[in-house]
């Protein structure tokens, strides 16, 4: 007894000193508390979203306008770990859709992942940025993406049964869209009427093309140095094909068919003895981007088609996603916060809650070639009549199509 209430005497001080310290923590973090859950109730919260908590929805109704006075708005954004992930693991590195594993089966079966026919195609034309924004879109927790690439290779152009179809589709939750990018339909456009009819009738479609002038400089950049790095790996590609009898077999593909890859961008584009630009060369071809669009709008209806400026996406890639999440109608996710420009000066998602977000892994990138104005002047007088037409097919405007 006598002990303790030495003790006690002794470290009465100290005791002071650590509840008066404990007090202040208690009173700071509850200041802290009440400060945050005021940020998430700056904006209108979706009453529908399966992401706003009750809780947060009663505080909304307890603030008054004063509350909304100085605030930024920001996204509401409470998503749950199995909401943010879906049915794919958490990457060790970052990913951008490769490389991705399954959760374990007791996560797949209470998350209800299937494999599903998809909701949206994104039409892409090589270098337009479809493969980019695949992969921003994949990002968004209710939006699963997928590229058309290995066994998938050429799928919407070639597979004609809708079980591979489903079989080829990525893992999603009932609430998730699947997303595939589907870059070689801008080449067979016909067979979007056979996807409409024996895969999805409300299949949404995005396609995104850019100042086809750039594109073709682009790809010029893109097959140059991918001829220089790998030279044998790059004009051909083994791909797995699954037969009808279900066997998997190895085909050897020409990923580059029908391009040439010269030294000189005038090759790659102009005729060898008229000097005009030829359409014959695929680099010029590919920019023609009103042969298949005006197929793809008789075949789809308005609502269903949203078509996106590439030159746009690069420079304000949030405008874009922006405008996907509205037209996928998926709940209001990405945030201006969340893109950074890198060292080439190209935007990249970094988003907290996704680890594996990033800049895309590195491509083949190089130097631009050096093109002459006077070649330059030509090719973009090429295109020009072109771009008109498809500026009124779309009944939208190109900044590029000038
Ligand atoms: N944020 C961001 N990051 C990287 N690249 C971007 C971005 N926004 C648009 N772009 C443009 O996308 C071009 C590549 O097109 P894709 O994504 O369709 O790739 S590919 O055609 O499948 O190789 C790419 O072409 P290059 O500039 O020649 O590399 C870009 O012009």
């Amino acid at each position: 007894m006598g002990i303790s209430r030495r003790l006690i005497s002794r470290f009465k001080g100290v005791f002071l000193v650590a509840l008066s310290i404990l007090t202040l923590l208690s009173v700071y973090l509850n200041h802290q508390r009440v400060k945050s859950n005021t940020k998430v109730c700056v904006t209108k919260p979706r009453i529908n979203s399966p992401s706003v908590s009750k809780s947060i929805l009663q505080n909304a109704t307890l603030l008054k306008e004063r509350d909304f006075k100085n605030a930024t708005p920001t996204e509401v954004r409470e998503w749950s770990r199995d909401q943010m992930w879906g049915c794919y693991a958490p990457p060790w590195k970052k990913r951008l859709m490769f490389g991705r594993k399954l959760r374990s089966q007791s996560i797949l079966d209470r998350l209800d992942c299937l494999k599903r026919v998809p909701d949206v195609l994104v039409v892409g034309v090589k270098k337009c940025g479809s493969q980019t924004l695949t992969g921003f879109l994949d990002l968004h927790p209710e939006i699963v993406g997928q590229y058309e690439t290995g066994d998938r290779y050429n799928q919407c152009c070639v597979v004609s049964n809708r079980t591979k179809w489903i079989q080829y589709s990525p893992y999603s939750t009932p609430v998730e869209k699947t997303l595939v990018d589907v870059i070689k339909i801008a080449d067979c456009v016909g067979r979007v009427k056979w996807i409409l009819e024996e895969i999805n009738p409300a299949m949404k479609f995005i396609v995104i093309i850019r100042d086809p002038y750039k594109r073709a400089v682009s790809d010029f950049k893109h097959l140059r140095e991918a001829e220089k790095i790998r030279k044998r790996l790059l004009t051909t590609k083994d791909i797995t094909v699954i037969g009808e009898d279900g066997i998997r077999r190895k085909k050897h593909v020409n990923v580059y068919e029908g391009y040439n890859i010269p030294r000189k961008f005038e090759y790659a584009v102009l005729d060898s003895k008229s000097g005009n630009i030829s359409d014959e060369h695929l680099y010029i071809s590919k920019g023609i981007y009103v042969n298949f669009v005006r197929q793809l709008i008789g075949t789809v209806s308005r609502q269903n088609l949203l078509v996106i400026d590439g030159e746009v996406f690069a420079k304000d890639p949030l405008s874009v996603v922006k405008s996907v999440e509205r037209f996928l109608g998926v709940t209001s996710f990405f945030k201006r916060e969340d893109f950074r420009k890198n060292f080439k000066g190209y935007f990249c998602p970094v988003i907290k809650e996704r680890p594996d977000s990033g800049c895309l892994p590195f491509k083949a990138s190089g130097h631009n070639p050096i093109v002459s104005e006077s070649l330059q002047t030509k090719i973009k007088a090429f295109y020009r009549p072109y771009n008109r037409e498809l500026e009124e097919v779309l009944q939208q405007t190109f900044k590029w199509s000038h």
